[in-house]
């Protein structure tokens, strides 16, 4: 059987009296994209918090590369290729597309020379760049700068500069977020061919890209996963159904 590249066992995390996490198990299998749904407050966000290091659960582990990182921090895990995006974004708006893909992939290398320009000088880093930014389809964008980019290609930029970590396993929260139809459909595509680069974890709310994208589906609600399978599996879950999905998104 193949090794999941990361599990999670039993976590529990409280705030006060209200349980956001109770006794969750949840595992990344390599090529997969594994999604998370459930409704507000159930626990999504506190989850992935706990997996990307943010939060340290009360009991339970963490296993990322068959590691325990469980007491490790945010930028330990990060740099074991652990990349999560889109609520904590690193983008320096003021800098090009190619300028914060040249950081990125100069921090992943260890590159520091202290000034950007020397940097964008150092053909390696910036032929690296240009491939990782070509890749999520930001193909001739490399001089605008990152504030002016629409709101889709912030996103691709963002995931650019994760390729840059060359990440083992991707987070990601939402990714779908305020995209609209066209730009659902595009990150959709991305996300698609993403999980050929590591396995996705993967927080959202939209259904029909859940539904289109998603190997396997975990449901959250109250802290505790109700059910996790393929998404035939869930769509005919009648306890999911009940507690999360309604009738209309079952068709
Ligand atoms: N730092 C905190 N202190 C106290 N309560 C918290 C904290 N963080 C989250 N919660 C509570 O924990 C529960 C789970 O919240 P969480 O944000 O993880 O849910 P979610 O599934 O991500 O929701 P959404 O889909 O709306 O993003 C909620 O009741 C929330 O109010």
């Amino acid at each position: 059987m193949t090794d999941p590249v990361l599990s999670v066992r039993n976590i529990s995390k409280s705030f006060g009296a209200l349980k956001a996490s109770d006794e969750v198990s949840i595992g990344l299998l390599p090529g997969e994209i594994h999604a998370l749904i459930g409704p507000n407050g159930a626990g999504k966000s506190t989850l992935i918090s706990q997996i990307a290091g943010g939060l340290r659960p009360d009991s339970g582990t963490v296993e990322f590369l068959g590691q325990d990182v469980t007491t490790l921090g945010t930028a330990a895990r990060a740099r074991m290729g652990l990349a999560r995006s889109f609520q904590v974004s690193s983008v320096v708006p003021d800098f090009t597309v190619l300028q914060n893909v040249v950081l990125a992939v100069q921090g992943a290398t260890g590159h520091w020379m202290g000034f950007l320009r020397p940097v964008m000088k150092a053909t390696g880093l910036t032929e690296a760049a240009i491939n990782f930014i070509d890749q999520v389809g930001l193909t001739g964008r490399y001089t605008i700068h990152a504030a002016d980019l629409a709101h889709g290609e912030r996103r691709k930029l963002e995931i650019a500069m994760a390729l840059a970590l060359s990440p083992k396993a991707f987070l990601l929260d939402e990714p779908m977020a305020g995209l609209g139809v066209e730009g659902t459909g595009e990150m959709t595509k991305l996300l698609d061919q993403l999980r050929h680069k590591a396995p996705i974890l993967l927080v959202e709310h939209d259904m029909d890209a859940v539904f289109k994208l998603a190997d396997r589906i975990s449901v959250l609600v109250y802290g505790r996963v109700i059910a996790t399978g393929s998404v035939d599996e869930i769509r005919t879950n009648s306890e999911v159904q009940r507690a999360y999905l309604g009738e209309e998104a079952v068709l």
